[in-house]
């Protein structure tokens, strides 16, 4: 069953216009934010990425460590790109993600799948145009604390975020004609969303509700069909990666605070090794 067919996509629609109400409605200060955005992180947002060790070719000890040598190898490679070269491994984590963000509602194995590639655009770039400085900012401290001007005016910004949803939308009626009315709801949703709420906490409930939530159930569904595991065993084997992650966050909170450029480096390096595993486990599935 496609994942928009599933009971997963009517319950993320549910939620995501319940907190569209909310949010509208009430006045929620950072605090509020702050928790939902930790819940949603802590529960799913953390979890779907820490159980990337089951679905490694090789399920023996040699094969584990082998595993986590290789994820550990790339991610140290990665953060000398950033290291040497921070504006290009700036670029790389953003063609990484929407990548990943398009293949896991498309569910399609492609790196060209045009919905996908769009969809995964529309994820990024458009809180990026809602908050175009402080976006700005935050890729500054990324790249080395360089101030990035770029100015471009409000209604070319709006331009832009109308022009790309028509071509969207006209890609979604030639390759998706079928499930052009649920795709066209989940992106009025998000683009809800994104419109009403601040830059961080709007892509931290987008990333857990409409990414998360389908790549936890994607992986699910794998584990029931390669490794005959039940939702439970599914459960357990997430605890030693998720409990690991979870407490490395929480340090990391602890010890450093929450430097966003900073932060959003971490999640690159990690990031990366995790689309790589999916990307294969998303060739199998098709
Ligand atoms: C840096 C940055 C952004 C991009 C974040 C990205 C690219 C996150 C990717 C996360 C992934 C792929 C997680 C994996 O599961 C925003 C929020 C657009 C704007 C603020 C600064």
């Amino acid at each position: 069953m496609k994942y928009v067919h599933s009971p997963l996509f009517i319950f993320q629609c549910l939620l995501q216009g319940l907190l569209i109400g909310l949010f509208a409605w009430l006045d929620w200060n950072t605090a509020e934010q702050a928790v939902l955005g930790g819940v949603l992180l802590c529960s799913v947002g953390i979890p779907h990425g820490a159980n990337d060790h089951l679905y490694r070719q090789s399920t023996t000890l040699r094969g584990l460590l082998a595993f986590i040598g290789i994820y550990l190898g790339s991610m140290g490679a990665y953060l000398a790109v950033w290291w040497v070269a921070p504006a290009a491994a700036l670029v790389i984590f953003f063609a990484i993600s929407l990548h990943h963000f398009g293949q896991s509602n498309f569910e399609n194995p492609s790196v060209w799948y045009l919905p996908s590639l769009l969809w995964g655009i529309w994820l990024l770039a458009f809180p990026v145009l809602l908050h175009w400085e402080e976006a700005l900012g935050i890729f500054g401290t990324m790249i080395g604390g360089k101030s990035v001007n770029f100015s471009i005016t409000q209604t070319a910004r709006w331009g832009i975020a109308a022009a790309f949803s028509l071509l969207y939308f006209s890609v979604l009626l030639r390759y998706e004609r079928e499930n052009w009315p649920r795709y066209a709801l989940q992106w009025a949703v998000v683009t809800a969303w994104y419109w009403l709420t601040p830059l961080l906490f709007g892509f931290i409930v987008v990333f857990c509700l409409w990414h998360s939530m389908q790549s936890l159930q994607h992986q699910l569904i794998y584990y029931k069909a390669t490794k005959k595991g039940t939702f439970r065993q599914f459960a357990f084997a997430l605890l030693p990666f998720g409990l690991l992650a979870l407490t490395g966050f929480g340090m990391y909170v602890y010890f450093r605070g929450f430097a966003v450029g900073e932060a959003f480096i971490l999640l690159s390096l990690i990031t990366l090794p995790h689309i790589l595993v999916m990307h294969r486990l998303y060739g199998v599935f098709h």
